[in-house]
């Protein structure tokens, strides 16, 4: 259960009361997620979410407000902030940085088919075409530099058998810095999971959870996306999934020649970077009742992406 704080009723209707949304009819605190507090508020006005961040990027939320401002108006369905009477978007909740949003409908699909790919190809050329001609800068906190960073320390608590892995991936980054970095820009989601994402049926009904988002190659976001939508269990590309995605995402942004030649290199940057985060979550949260998501699934795509079975479709 991932609520942190507890809410008393009369604190939460103090609260909501600058928005002007009508009476309190019930609340409920949202199991899922591992980061912050949740809870679905129904209002006269409607159904909301509040969300009182615990952790994280606290002094970025300025950021991923006006972030999701930028793609509310673009018209892709994102959890905003609502602003109060006073037009503040940002407040706080005991003692808490405090944000309500429109509750998305729909739910999570653990196993895609094309369809549910196409659309999340869709989606995210969206994001990327509503963001690239003004890009909201924001590096990532786990990005190339955080790789090669944590990379070669975390290395030493792995089994040997994986360390040429790992060493292979971390100078294969290395050596193709220069040209990662010249790479066409956007804003990235960088989290593009199936958790993340809601559906009715096979249409996506909404994009949640943007707090790895930033700026930097669009390509990158389409690889941390590709490899969560599109693998079978073995690793490998499933390729009818795998084209539905990219065909989707190729038809409104055209590949250039540079991203379609660094394509299987940038599905490998992808696992290395989930592959890190969760041996430093592993680590960290060992022997706490939280849920641990298992860093040898990261491992296990990145030797699937030695072979380069996929190629960008319709680079120009
Ligand atoms: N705006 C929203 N609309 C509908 N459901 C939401 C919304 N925001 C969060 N949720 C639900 O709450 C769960 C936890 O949200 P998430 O952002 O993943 O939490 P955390 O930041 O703690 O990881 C999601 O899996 C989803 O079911
Ligand atoms: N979707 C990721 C978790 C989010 O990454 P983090 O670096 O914010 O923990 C996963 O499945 O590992």
């Amino acid at each position: 259960m991932s609520v942190f704080t507890p809410l008393e009723q009369h604190e939460l209707e103090t609260f909501l009361a600058p928005y002007g949304l009508g009476r309190l009819h019930e609340f409920q605190g949202i199991a899922a997620g591992t980061e912050n507090s949740n809870f679905f508020v129904s209002l006269e006005g409607g159904e909301f979410v509040l969300t009182l961040v615990e952790r994280g990027p606290v002094d970025d939320l300025p950021f991923f407000i006006e972030l999701l401002d930028v793609l509310h108006q673009a018209d892709l369905a994102v959890p905003y902030a609502l602003r109060d009477r006073d037009g503040m978007a940002l407040r706080s909740l005991a003692e808490k940085p405090a944000l309500l949003q429109p509750r998305l409908p729909g739910s999570h699909v653990s196993e895609p088919n094309p369809h549910h790919c196409a659309e999340v190809g869709d989606w995210l050329a969206q994001l990327h075409l509503a963001t690239r001609e003004r890009v909201l800068e924001r590096p990532s906190d786990r990005g190339l530099a955080w790789m090669l960073e944590q990379g070669p320390s975390l290395a030493l608590s792995l089994p040997d058998e994986q360390l040429p892995l790992l060493r292979d991936a971390l100078a294969e980054i290395q050596a193709l810095l220069p040209r990662l970095q010249t790479l066409p820009r956007a804003n990235l989601h960088a989290d593009l999971f199936r958790d993340n994402v809601l559906f009715e049926g096979t249409h996506l009904t909404g994009v949640i959870d943007f707090y790895n988002a930033c700026s930097g190659p669009m390509l990158y976001d389409l690889a941390i996306t590709v490899n969560d939508w599109c693998s079978t269990p073995d690793g490998p590309l499933d390729p009818a999934r795998t084209q539905a995605l990219l065909g989707a995402y190729s038809t409104q942004r055209h590949f250039t020649p540079a991203e379609a030649e660094l394509w299987p290199a940038m599905l490998r940057i992808a696992c290395v970077r989930f592959w890190l985060s969760r041996l430093i979550a592993a680590e960290e949260n060992a022997g706490r009742t939280v849920l641990i998501k298992n860093p040898d699934e990261f491992r296990c795509l990145l030797e699937a992406r030695q072979q380069a079975d996929s190629a960008l479709p319709f680079a120009l």
